[in-house]
């Protein structure tokens, strides 16, 4: 307390505005010395493998090998996987001191929201993204807001009209009662005890909750309509952008300042300023590659250069809304610190979710991803940046390299913006055309890179290799949250981009052993490692989940015998590592429950999602595919939602992905019969058999809901009897073939 009052006599500038600490969950020698002892295992494994190779000719050689790759490949990415727990750091910002020592010279601040589709996500989800960041507790002459509308659509643009409108009151009613939720979906959703609220704070309550639900019906209506009412086009100029001939992939930029310049409309109904609102919709034609994600934020990079030009930029996905209305202060300590700020390029908040299950059925929470793993990358300097929640500095995301001398200040440049709105509207509508990027650096060295579906993953690197110093920030209160995938179909295909996505970066020349070899630590090149193997390692999961089984029905031994003094690591390395990630995960806050289900999830992933990742990736390689984006769906039906609510998984439609999973349950159950039947006949072999019954058991016990929904579920979200027979025959098959 002391200290923070010596600010005022000044003292206070030596004090840092933000400070890093270790985190410890256990202490550091008793964590080297058990990953120690797993490490020996983990060699005593490999030995007895390399030394028991069955001889040529020998059934099962070729299975022992497999098994022995496999090994392998865990082996190296657990020593990969060790790089994020040795170095986990937290970050502590100080907003008072800021509002303190910079409260006069805070920079300008640009909010760029991307959305693709008006259908996938819905305006009305959009605006309440719009509406959360406009209502920061930031000076409004500094923040601006850009909406970058991929689906070029004139819903979304109705509806950020009308989000325009709607802030006049929503502004002034979050500061005069200080809402922390400034979401007004999520809430209004809330439910509020009136009993200890002011009688003037329930009747604004509902007016303003009641010109809500009328917006956002009126949204609706135009939707359900197919079209926006003649009257209300009449009212704004914006909508004479649209003709019949307008579509989602073909149509000029289009640009309209809704809230922005000197005009006395521009206020709220206190009178006060509102932040500058822009809609942005890209050129778009269908010969021209758009570059997804990356092509709207270099547009938006531009564009906003033109009409504020901020010094910091904050990157939202448009179904993560804020949940902070102090967020950008907390990030501007990382920027702002005088000893160190002037080396940050950004700042990433982890993505969580507010939709999430008790039971987390498709593991999207990842809590030991965000507690451990990237705060453990942090600790080398090696942040990811994950595409949302993430505060740039504009320098350093438009290509600059860091420089001790550029130690330039945050300063605001909108002094030397001119013009009327309608001039900056021309002038930036070039910058957002396709032909603009042509023969320069945009999406190569400028802005976010090109060419990989994970654009986030691979810019954040590149910022890194240019000496900048990215913030990992992990806050008590979410500063986000988003939509977390539903069913088991969306989850798998989002992690199916990912993982391609990741891969690729590992076989191109952003290869973070290669183009950040002495750029950034050997421990951040490691802990990128640890997701761009993802693809790679599934081979080995779909291996051990196949291999021993195979080998089981055809009375093939693949692990030493229970008596055996081999079997000692190969019990002990499994064993410890799955008991340790049950530890971890409960120290990151889950249940037992949770990790469970995580354990399942990760089997699908890895047989799934991460396998066609692989192959497809070497497809690509090969020149024979194109890059594609498929966008995450943000809405489900009610049916679906209530099954999600009751943590039931949700198949529903007869993907190849499940095809995979489902055959591969079955095999594990034929296994495991086989191995029962094996048991009862107490034949002498058994012994010898043990681990394997063990491990089929395992599989079929994280299996257990497939086999629900395969044989038991009668609702919508059961798995198909296509997908039953097709997996009975593959499954039969693969057990009959010998095994080499
Ligand atoms: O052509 C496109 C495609 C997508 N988007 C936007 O990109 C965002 C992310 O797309 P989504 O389908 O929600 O993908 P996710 O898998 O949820 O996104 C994660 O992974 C992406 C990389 O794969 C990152 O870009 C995202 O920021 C990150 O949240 C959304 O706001 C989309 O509107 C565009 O603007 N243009
Ligand atoms: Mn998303």
């Amino acid at each position: 307390m002391s200290a923070e009052n010596g600010a005022k006599d000044g003292t206070i500038t030596n004090l840092p505005l933000f400070e890093t600490k270790p985190v410890r969950i256990t202490a550091g020698v008793t964590y080297k010395a058990f990953a120690g002892t797993i490490f020996l295992g983990i060699l005593l494994i490999l030995l007895f493998r390399l030394t028991n190779i069955p001889p040529a000719g020998q059934p099962g050689r070729l299975a022992w090998i497999c098994m022995l790759v496999s090994e392998l490949l865990f082996s190296l990415y657990w020593i990969i996987t060790q790089s994020v727990r040795w170095n986990v750091v937290q970050r502590i910002p100080f907003k008072d001191r800021l509002s303190l020592r910079c409260e006069e010279k805070l920079p300008d601040v640009d909010v760029f929201v991307c959305t693709a589709d008006p259908i996938i996500e819905p305006p009305t989800l959009v605006i309440n993204t719009v509406l959360s960041v406009m209502s920061y507790n930031y000076p409004t002459e500094k923040l601006s807001i850009y909406l970058s509308d991929d689906g070029g659509s004139e819903f979304t643009f109705y509806a950020l009209l009308e989000a325009a409108e709607f802030a006049k009151y929503w502004l002034p009613f979050c500061k005069r009662f200080k809402v922390e939720l400034r979401a007004p979906a999520a809430y209004f959703e809330r439910n509020l005890d009136f009993r200890n609220e002011s009688p003037a704070f329930a009747r604004e309550w509902s007016k303003v909750k009641k010109l809500y639900e009328d917006m956002n019906i009126r949204i609706e209506t135009a939707l359900k309509n197919g079209g926006i009412s003649p009257e209300v086009k009449e009212k704004h100029k914006g909508f004479s952008e649209w003709s019949s001939k307008t579509t989602k992939n073909d149509h000029q930029s289009i640009v309209q300042v809704l809230i922005g310049g000197n005009n006395s409309k521009y206020v709220d109904i206190d009178g006060n300023k509102l932040p500058r609102l822009v809609y942005l919709s890209r050129e778009k034609r269908p010969q021209k590659p758009h570059n997804f994600k990356a092509g709207s934020m270099n547009a938006l990079i531009r564009v906003s250069s033109q009409i504020s030009n901020a010094p910091i930029i904050l990157n939202l996905d448009c179904d993560m809304y804020s949940n902070d209305p102090d967020a950008i202060r907390d990030a501007l300590c990382f920027f702002l610190d005088e000893k160190q700020g002037y080396k940050t390029s950004y700042v990433q908040h982890p993505q969580r979710y507010h939709n999430l299950n008790k039971a987390d059925t498709y593991s999207s929470k990842a809590g030991v991803t965000h507690k451990i793993e990237l705060a453990g990358i942090d600790g080398y300097g090696g942040t990811l940046y994950c595409g949302t929640g993430c505060f740039h500095r504009r320098a350093s995301l438009c290509g600059m390299k860091f420089s001790q001398e550029n130690k330039a200040e945050l300063s605001s440049a909108k002094d030397e913006i001119q013009g009327t709105v309608e001039e900056l509207e021309e002038k930036s509508k070039l910058l957002a055309n396709c032909s603009y990027e042509d023969g320069t650096d945009w999406g190569k060295k400028m802005g976010l890179v090109y060419g990989c579906p994970v654009e986030d993953i691979v810019t954040g690197l590149t910022i890194q290799c240019r000496g900048w110093r990215p913030i990992y920030y992990d806050p008590p209160k979410p500063g986000f949250l988003g939509i977390a995938a539903t069913t088991l179909d969306q989850a798998l295909v989002q992690h199916k981009r990912w993982c391609e996505g990741l891969f690729q970066i590992f076989l191109s020349k952003y290869c973070p052993f290669i183009y950040g070899y002495g750029k950034i630590k050997l421990g951040a090149q490691m802990g990128y490692c640890v997701y761009l193997w993802w693809a790679p390692i599934s081979l080995a999961t779909v291996c051990y989940a196949t291999v021993p089984t195979l080998c089981l029905i055809h009375g093939i031994q693949i692990f030493p015998q229970v008596s055996s003094p081999w079997f000692i690591p190969f019990a002990y390395v499994f064993i410890a590592k799955y008991g340790y990630s049950l530890f971890e995960s409960l120290v990151c806050g889950d249940t037992f429950e949770r990790w469970w289900n995580a354990q399942r999830i990760w089997l699908f992933r890895r047989i799934s999602s991460y396998f066609f990742a692989f192959t497809d990736t070497i497809i690509r390689q090969l020149g024979l595919a194109q890059m594609t984006f498929t966008i995450t769906a943000k809405v489900v039906n009610d049916e679906v939602m209530k099954r999600y609510e009751n943590g039931i998984l949700e198949f529903g439609s007869s993907s190849v992905m499940f095809v995979i999973i489902t055959t591969l349950a079955l095999l594990n159950l034929f296994g495991l019969l086989w191995g029962i039947k094996t048991i009862f006949m107490a034949t002498t072999m058994l012994e010898q058999f043990i681990p394997q019954i063990i491990l089929s058991g395992v599989l079929v016990m994280v299996n257990l809901p497939v086999y629900i929904a395969l044989f038991f579920r009668t609702d919508e979200g059961n798995l198909p009897s296509s997908v039953l027979w097709r997996s009975v025959v593959l499954a039969s098959v693969a057990s009959l073939l010998p095994v080499l």
